[in-house]
């Protein structure tokens, strides 16, 4: 039978929120991790007008195989090849070392999916902006400037995919005096 677009996003919401239940974000409050990719797809659908469901349900799922157990061959049977296929490409390889992961998302990122790099845009918008609402326990506030500038070499190689998210993360980089090398 098909399904209609409210049953699949809210599949996916279930299946993020159980994944991430244990997980909390970084913050003093210790907010629940879910907030992050519901976050993530409410700015694609309320900020940038994306209404593929692919993309909102890769960015509800999005650090469900990073930052979880789950694999990507649970993601293909639950909810297909084509979200998992943007799911991988915005998922880090956490075997490598953290400097390594990091240069890589530079680098990959030109080369991402125009629907990969829709989620990847959203994900460093919702994170900057988390950074300027409250510091994580335990960062200097060298390490959030350090995250900034990071984050503007990963956003030049995904510009000219939406324009509201770029001039979003534009202001966000401007404030802090960020360049994109
Ligand atoms: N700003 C902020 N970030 C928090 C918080 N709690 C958890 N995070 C997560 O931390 C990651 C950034 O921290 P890092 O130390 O640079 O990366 P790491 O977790 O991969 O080691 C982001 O992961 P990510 O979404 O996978 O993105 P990214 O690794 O591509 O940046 C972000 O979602 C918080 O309170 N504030
Ligand atoms: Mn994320």
């Amino acid at each position: 039978m098909d399904r209609v677009p409210a049953q699949i996003l809210i599949k996916c919401t279930n299946f993020a929120a159980l994944k991430h239940s244990k997980q909390r974000r970084k913050d003093r409050e210790q907010t629940p991790y879910i907030n992050h990719p519901i976050g993530v797809a409410y700015i694609l659908t309320e900020e940038a007008d994306i209404t593929d469901l692919d993309v909102i349900q890769a960015a509800l799922l999005h650090d469900t195989v990073e930052d979880t157990k789950t694999t990507f061959k649970e993601l293909e049977e639950t909810f297909g090849s084509a979200v998992t296929n943007i799911v991988r490409e915005v998922t880090d390889d956490k075997s490598l070392p953290k400097a390594e992961r990091k240069l890589q998302q530079i680098e990959h990122a030109p080369h991402s999916s125009p629907k990969a790099k829709l989620v990847k845009l959203a994900d460093k918008l919702y994170n900057l902006r988390d950074l300027n609402r409250c510091t994580p326990n335990g960062w200097t506030e060298n390490r959030v400037q350090e995250y900034f500038q990071w984050s503007a070499n990963v956003i030049k190689g995904l510009r000219g995919t939406n324009k509201k998210l770029e001039c979003e993360l534009d202001v966000l980089l401007k404030q802090r005096g960020v360049l994109e090398l």
